[in-house]
């Protein structure tokens, strides 16, 4: 399941990254790439002060996670910090399958790959992030503030920039739920009765499908 995840973070807040992120500078991104997806990653990477970055990563790590169809959709376990890439006229990365393992401080399964844009569309052409679903692709291009999760089985790209400069932030998480299918059948679930909430107020539907998330999840969890 792929979830769009609107207004992660405000206008001010993607206004304020942006200007924090010109006290560092930005380097070759094949540095945090796969041997395999070296070759086709033509990135920047941004690269700041450890206060500086702290300060970022809270935020945006903050914004994410207590967004509530993240919540629903992720069931995050554990979370990469989050990298600030760049891409300029020509830049882009090519197609690729995102490591399967990444090390922090700890070793991370990465089950969703996540970009936050941080560059309004008008701002740039080109640059999609596109994903090979089954054989077929669909192209994303959002707003700024908002963001994109996917499994991270999906093989993807991001198509060349032809005019201006793509910012994004991108973080892996390791959820509780490993299978997408699972994760996609809980977050449902949760939708239904958040909407049945809304709508009917605490009904007994409410308190059945309650019940068979939390049982569920009880199940699929890996803790
Ligand atoms: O820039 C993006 O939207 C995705 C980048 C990407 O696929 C990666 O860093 O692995
Ligand atoms: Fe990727």
């Amino acid at each position: 399941m792929i979830t769009k995840l609107p207004q992660v973070l405000s206008e001010k807040q993607v206004a304020s990254i942006i200007q924090l992120i010109e006290h560092g500078s930005f380097t070759s991104g094949k540095d945090t790439a796969g041997w395999h997806a070296k070759a086709v990653k033509n990135n920047l990477q941004w690269q700041g002060e450890s206060e500086l970055t702290e300060q970022i990563q809270t935020g945006i790590q903050g914004a994410l996670t207590q967004h509530p169809q993240f919540t629903s959709a992720a069931y995050a376990k554990s979370m990469m910090p989050f990298i600030i890439s760049e891409s300029t006229l020509g830049g882009g990365y090519g197609n690729h399958i995102d490591d399967a393992l990444m090390v922090n401080e700890t070793v991370l399964r990465t089950d969703i790959s996540c970009t936050l844009f941080l560059t309004p569309p008008q701002d740039y052409e080109g640059g999609e992030l596109v994903m090979n679903l089954s054989g077929m692709e669909m192209a994303f291009k959002l707003n700024a503030g908002d963001a994109i999760i996917y499994p991270s089985t999906t093989l993807h790209r991001v198509n060349p920039v032809t005019s201006g400069s793509r910012k994004v932030a991108l973080t892996w998480i390791e959820s509780h739920i490993p299978q997408a299918s699972q994760r996609e059948i809980l977050s449902d679930l949760d939708c239904a009765r958040k909407d049945i909430m809304e709508y009917h107020g605490k009904t007994d539907a409410f308190d059945r499908i309650t019940k068979t998330h939390a049982n569920l999840l009880r199940q699929w969890a890996m803790t």
